[in-house]
């Protein structure tokens, strides 16, 4: 019997096969959960089913921009007609225009401004919303990716850095808030992972350098090792864990000069 057998998941945010949401979902399959997994738009369509066949034919896969309110409201509503509850809540999803993830901070525009923290961050709020009435009948979990640029501040990363700190504060309200129902919050910090909104971040694959070179494991993280610690924070082993950021990043966090 796997640690999440019986479980009842919904995956946002799997793009391709590089997607941190692939490598989460693949882990909750393994260990013996239902998938329901979303695809951003059409373009994401192709990718997404052919990823989704090569673990279960029957996986149930919706259209959901997290920017379109009804989207996000008629994926829930099918998935309470569905399964009628839901266990497992992961969102791994970000976005900010590509022109803000470069050069000076201070030169973010009220516009990318918005676009990055109402997809990045305000969407978990909406999401937390919608999963409440399904994911309070047995008990719950939901997950978030964040990273260190909400601390630090990291070259480029910048309106996603605010995003970010955001989102780590949004999970510990939505912890608060969700708690009395026996639902847990809690965000990974994942280590830089070569994947396509990675990529958006100008100057990326120094990142990648100087974890290898300076994390204490002296590696950089892989999507299977993050995707181990989802399937902990969904399993009861994490039945006393909400309201935290853990880092998954070899270390790399820990470390100064
Ligand atoms: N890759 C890294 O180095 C790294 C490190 C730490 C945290 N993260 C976080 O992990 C999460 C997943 O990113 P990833 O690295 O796997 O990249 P990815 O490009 O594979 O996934 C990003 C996903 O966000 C989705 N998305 C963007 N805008 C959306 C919208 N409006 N509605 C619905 N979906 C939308 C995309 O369709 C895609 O599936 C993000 O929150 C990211 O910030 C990534």
């Amino acid at each position: 019997m796997g640690l999440v057998t019986g479980k009842k998941a919904l995956v946002l945010g799997v793009a391709n096969k590089h997607s941190i949401a692939w490598g989460i979902a693949q882990v909750l399959h393994r260990e013996g959960a239902s998938l329901w997994l979303n695809y951003q738009n059409e373009r994401f369509y192709k990718n997404v089913a052919e990823l989704a066949a090569e673990l279960d034919p029957h996986i149930p896969l919706s259209e959901c921009d997290v920017t379109k309110p009804e989207q996000v409201g008629n994926l829930f509503a099918e998935i309470e007609r569905r399964w009628g509850k839901l266990d497992i809540l992961v969102h791994s999803l970000a976005f900010a225009p590509k022109e803000a993830l470069e050069g000076e901070f201070y030169k973010t525009t009220l516009e990318q401004w918005n676009i990055a923290l109402e997809v990045s961050a305000y969407s978990l709020v909406l999401c937390a919303r919608h999963a409440k009435p399904l994911l309070e009948k047995e008990g719950g979990s939901i997950i978030t990716l964040t990273y260190l640029g909400s601390q630090r501040a990291v070259k480029n990363y910048n309106v996603m850095g605010v995003a970010k700190a955001a989102l780590e504060a949004a999970v510990r309200y939505l912890a608060a808030d969700l708690g009395p129902f026996n639902i847990r919050v809690n965000a990974i910090s994942a280590g830089p992972i070569k994947t396509v909104a990675a990529r958006g971040v100008s100057g990326f694959s120094s990142i990648l350098k100087v974890v290898e070179e300076k994390a204490p494991l002296r590696r950089n993280v892989t999507q299977e090792e993050v995707g181990k610690v989802a399937l902990f924070l969904a399993s009861d082993l994490a039945s006393a864990v909400t309201g935290e950021v853990i880092f998954v990043d070899c270390g790399f966090h820990a470390v100064g000069v």
